[in-house]
C-alpha cells in the first residue's frame, strides 16, 4: 500500500509505519549520543508508552538507563485495507530496538483506567521482573469509564469562570481565526478532572503498592503543563488546569505513601510540544508556531525526547535541577523564559492570516505535526509500497 496523509482539523487518519518507526529509531539515537543515565532505574512502567511523551520516557529509560520497560497503551493495529494508529507503529519498532540491544520490553494495549489492565500488568511485573523503581503517567484521554460505577467520563477544553475569545490557527486552512469559547459547566469540569486529574494515578500507585511490586525507593512521576498568561484563559484556568492541579493536590497522598520505604513522587512540569492530545487544544498550534520561531531563532527548540532526556538526567535522577517551590519537577524553563514568552506574546499580538508565515515557524508546526503519524520524515520514501500489518513483538494480550 501507498499511504499519503489525510488530515482532518487537528486529526491525521493515516499513518506510516516506516516514518514512526524512523522517529523512534531517531529519538534512540538522541538518548544514546547523551550516554548514560548515572543512577537511572532499571525496571520501569510507563503509563501511555506510545506516542509524545510517554514514548519519549520509555526510550529514555531503555536507552539511557538500559531499563527493562513495560509499557502500556490504547493503539489499534493495522489491517491489510488501513493503517493502524501512530502509536501502534512506534510501539512495534520500540520493540524491535529494545530487542536488539537485549532490552526486555514488554507492553499491554488496552484500556489504562481499567482495573483489567492493572491486574494484567502486575502479574506480568511478578511475573517478569518481581518489581519496578518507576512508574510514569502519561495518560492524555478524550474519556475514562469509571473501573467502580462504569460511568463514562468526558474531557472538554474550555475556559472556567468566564466566556474568552481567543485567537487560534485554521489548520486546514491556514489563517487565523478568532474562537469564542463559552465557560465549562460545574458538570464539564468535574468530567475532565474524572479523565485528566489525579485518581487514576494514584489508583495505579495504591494497586502497584497493595501487590508488593514496587521497589524500595521507587519513584514515580505524573506529567503536566503550566505555561503562561497566554495560554492560561484555556489551559491552567481551563477546565485541563483544573483537571492538573489535582494532580498537583494528589500527588501529595502518592509522595507520602512512597516515602515510608524511600520513594518519591513528583508531577513533572514539561514544556509545550506538537503531540496529538495538544494539538486537540484550541489556541495551543498557534501559540506553538510562535513559539517554535522564537526558540529555534535562540537555539533552544526542544521536542519530547530532548525535554524527557534532561528530566531524567537533571531532576528525577540527577540533582542539577531540583523541585521548586511546590514541589514540582521543571524541564519547562526555556519556554518559560521571560525573554521568550515576551516576544512570543509580542508577535501574538501582530499575527494575523497575512502575516502568519512571518511572525509564527507555521511550516514548523505543520511538520512536526505531520511527523507524528510518520509523514515528512527525512529519508522516508512515501513513493515506495509499504505494509501496515506490523506486528509487535512481545504483546501480551
Ligand atoms: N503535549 C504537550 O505539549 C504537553 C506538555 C506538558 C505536559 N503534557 C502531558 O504529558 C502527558 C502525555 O501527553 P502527550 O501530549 O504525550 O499525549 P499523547 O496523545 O502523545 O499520548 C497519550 C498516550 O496515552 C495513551 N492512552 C490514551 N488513552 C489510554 C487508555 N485509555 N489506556 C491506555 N493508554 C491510553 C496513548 O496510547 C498514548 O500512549 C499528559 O499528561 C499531558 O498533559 C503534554
Amino acid at each position: 500500500m501507498i499511504i499519503k496523509p489525510r488530515v482532518r482539523g487537528f486529526l491525521c487518519t493515516t499513518t506510516h509505519p516506516v516514518g514512526c518507526a524512523e522517529n523512534v529509531r531517531r529519538q534512540i539515537e538522541y538518548v544514546q549520543s547523551k550516554g548514560t543515565i548515572a543512577g537511572g532505574p532499571k525496571r520501569v512502567l510507563v503509563l501511555g508508552a506510545s506516542t509524545g511523551y510517554g514514548l519519549a520516557s520509555r526510550i529514555t529509560a531503555a536507552f539511557g538507563c538500559k531499563a527493562s520497560t513495560v509499557g502500556v497503551f490504547f493503539e489499534k493495529e493495522g489491517t491489510e485495507k488501513k493503517p493502524g494508529t501512530a502509536g501502534w507503529y512506534n510501539s512495534a519498532a520500540f520493540h524491535a530496538a529494545a530487542g536488539q540491544a537485549g532490552l526486555y520490553a514488554k507492553s499491554i494495549n488496552g484500556d489504562a483506567f481499567s482495573r483489567e489492565v492493572k491486574a494484567q500488568v502486575i502479574d506480568l511485573i511478578k511475573r517478569d521482573l518481581e518489581q519496578v523503581d518507576l512508574v510514569v503517567y502519561s495518560l492524555a484521554a478524550p474519556r475514562r469509564t469509571h473501573p467502580d460505577t462504569g460511568e463514562v467520563f468526558t474531557s472538554t477544553l474550555k475556559p472556567i469562570g468566564s466566556a474568552t475569545t481567543q485567537k487560534g490557527v485554521n489548520t486546514d486552512k491556514g489563517t487565523i481565526q478568532e474562537y469564542h469559547l463559552e465557560p465549562a459547566s460545574k458538570e464539564e469540569i468535574d468530567n475532565t478532572v474524572a479523565v485528566m486529574g489525579g485518581e487514576d494515578w494514584q489508583m495505579w500507585i495504591d494497586a502497584l503498592d497493595e501487590a508488593g511490586v514496587l521497589a524500595d525507593g521507587a519513584r514515580t512521576t505524573a506529567y503536566t503543563y503550566i505555561g503562561e498568561k497566554i495560554t492560561w484563559d484555556i489551559y491552567w484556568h481551563g477546565t485541563i488546569g483544573a483537571a492538573k492541579q489535582d494532580l498537583d493536590k494528589r500527588v501529595i497522598d502518592i509522595r507520602e505513601r512512597l516515602a515510608a520505604r524511600g520513594g518519591d513522587a513528583r508531577v513533572s512540569v514539561l514544556k509545550a510540544v506538537v503531540t496529538q492530545a495538544s494539538a486537540a487544544i484550541p489556541a495551543m498550534p498557534i501559540y506553538l508556531a510562535i513559539l517554535f520561531k522564537v526558540m529555534k531563532a535562540r537555539g533552544i527548540h526542544e521536542g519530547c525526547i530532548e525535554q524527557v532526556d534532561r528530566l531524567f538526567r537533571d531532576s528525577l535522577y540527577g540533582d542539577a535541577s531540583g523541585p521548586d517551590a511546590e514541589g514540582r519537577l521543571r524541564a519547562d524553563d526555556l519556554e518559560l523564559d521571560p525573554a521568550v514568552q515576551a516576544e512570543v506574546g509580542g508577535l501574538w499580538s501582530q499575527i494575523d492570516s497575512d502575516n502568519l508565515h512571518e511572525l509564527s515557524d507555521f511550516e514548523g508546526y505543520r511538520q512536526e505535526f505531520l511527523q507524528l503519524f510518520g509523514f515528512e520524515v527525512d529519508g522516508v520514501d512515501y513513493e515506495a509500497d509499504v505494509d501496515p500489518v506490523v506486528p509487535i513483538p512481545k504483546l501480551v494480550s
